[in-house]
């Protein structure tokens, strides 16, 4: 699982390295390795432009600067503060940079943005927008250090201009920015390298492809439909078919040992178009319910809690559960507007704060609950988990129907051994993989298809 760190963590976790190993310059361990992608990035003797501020992000990139001058690259150093790290600064003229009081004229292979870092405050002088002009009519790739000036290395938002960068190369912990949506997607490509700086397990984590291949569950030679996982589901209406049947294309491409469904589709409906659905109740391990309902039941909810085994609730079942207490080790998957009803906020309140508001959902309810969307944020209340990133392609109708029968599939086989919040972000993540590794204007049935295939090369 990749740590994901706040600000005060990084620097509490610095602070503990400096008292640890006073005679490590670590500046020169980050700066080795912006130096070393920089390298990794042009070609032998190419012409770098190192934009470098006041604090110790300016360091990184200056010692950075220093290294590859005596790697034979043209290197130009630009101040946009006229404020400097000034040993890094003597660093990188004793090594044979060239300090420049414009940009304009160079012909430039790659900027290295070491203006502002973990210290920066939202938003860049006026002449970094310059920069920022100069790199998007030059095409000129950036590296940036640890952050992308501008950004806010806390928050997902984007709320002032920002150097945006094709590589980020960051220390000790990725960063909030660095994994959510919409800065993520000033970032780039964002490489930890080890520095040695070791942040301590921290409550926000997000999950890599190795973690989903580690842990989704395959079966062997002692395994059968009902040790894999029996999952009920009872969703749709006669006005939603459609739900129900994208949870049951969900529920069986993750690997469902047996699905029975327990909803008001006609079964004809049901086993024309998956012939190995069982009709009716019987004895389920998890239940999927709410997808479809088209609107809150209270009734249809309380009969399936009272099964009392694991369960997912999606869509108008989560406009239903005032006043009941779910069966443990159970899943919310709400999109942001269902989320906000849930905690009586408006919509823009939960986009703007994603992370208090599936924090305090589950804490309200007493369930896990994944937060739907561009980035998918699990939480049992106290710790949270991001799910590998997904394709945009999925933004579509039915994904969300498609994700809760994943999660259903998982919860039914795994529900009794690990907790929903592993649960919810191995079934967001798998969806999520699956439409990178497929991507195009495919259905949602196409994409759960094409993930089944991906599981299978993936375990
Ligand atoms: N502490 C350490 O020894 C290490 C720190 N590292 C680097 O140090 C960085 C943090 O350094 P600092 O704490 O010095 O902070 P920064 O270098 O990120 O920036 C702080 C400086 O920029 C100014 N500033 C910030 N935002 C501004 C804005 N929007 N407009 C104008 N001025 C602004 C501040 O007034 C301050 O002078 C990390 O991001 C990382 O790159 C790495 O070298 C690893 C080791
Ligand atoms: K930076």
């Amino acid at each position: 699982m990749r740590q994901v760190a706040c600000v005060a963590q990084i620097r509490a976790a610095e602070e503990a390295f400096f008292q640890a190993n006073p005679d490590v310059d670590l500046m020169q361990r980050a700066a080795a390795q912006v130096a070393e992608m920089a390298d990794s990035m042009i070609v032998p003797g190419g012409t770098v432009l190192v934009a470098a501020g006041p604090g110790n992000n300016g360091g990184d990139g200056l010692y950075a600067a220093s290294r590859l001058a005596k790697l034979g690259f043209q290197v130009y150093v630009w101040l946009p503060l006229n404020k400097t790290h000034e040993a890094g600064l003597s660093a990188a003229l004793q090594a044979g940079s060239t300090l420049v009081d414009s940009f304009d004229e160079l012909d430039v292979d790659l900027v290295i943005d070491a203006v502002f870092g973990i210290g920066g405050r939202p938003g860049i002088p006026a002449n970094m927008v310059g920069l920022a002009d100069f790199v998007e009519y030059t095409g000129a790739p950036v590296l940036a250090v640890d952050i992308p000036s501008g950004l806010d290395a806390d928050s997902h938002r984007v709320s002032a201009p920002c150097l945006p960068a094709d590589v980020t190369v960051t220390f000790g912990a990725f960063k909030f920015c660095q994994v959510a949506y919409p800065a993520k997607a000033k970032c780039g490509e964002v490489r930890l390298p080890d520095i040695g700086l070791k942040v301590p397990e921290t409550a926000i984590g997000q999950l890599d492809e190795l973690d989903v291949g580690g842990l989704w569950p395959v079966p062997d030679h002692t395994s059968d439909k009902y040790s894999r996982g029996v999952l009920g589901i009872d969703t749709g209406s006669q006005k939603y078919f459609g739900a129900a049947l994208l949870n049951l294309s969900g529920a069986l491409h993750a690997g469902a040992g047996m699905v029975r469904y327990a909803g008001p589709v006609p079964k004809e409906t049901v086993v024309s178009k998956f012939s190995s659905v069982t009709i009716g109740v019987g004895k389920v391990k998890a239940w999927l319910v709410g997808s479809g309902w088209g609107g809150p039941d209270k009734q249809r909810l309380e009969k399936r809690v009272s099964d009392d085994v694991p369960m997912v609730i999606d869509a108008e079942a989560i406009d239903s559960l005032e006043g009941l207490k779910l069966p443990e080790n159970s899943l919310l998957t709400p999109h942001a507007g269902e989320l906000a009803r849930l905690l009586r906020v408006e919509r823009f309140e939960v986009e703007d704060d994603p992370i208090g508001s599936v924090k305090n959902a589950a804490n309200k309810v007493g369930a896990t609950v994944l937060l739907k969307g561009a980035t998918q944020f699990v939480s049992d209340g106290e710790n949270v988990i991001i799910a590998t990133e997904g394709s945009a392609w999925s933004a579509q109708a039915g994904s969300g129907d498609v994700l809760a029968g994943i999660c259903g599939t998982l919860l039914a086989a795994m529900g009794g051994e690990y907790p929903a919040i592993l649960i919810g972000a191995l079934g967001a993540s798998i969806q999520a993989m699956g439409g990178r590794a497929n991507p195009g204007p495919h259905t949602p049935e196409e994409a759960a298809k094409a993930m089944a295939e991906l599981i299978g090369r993936l375990v």
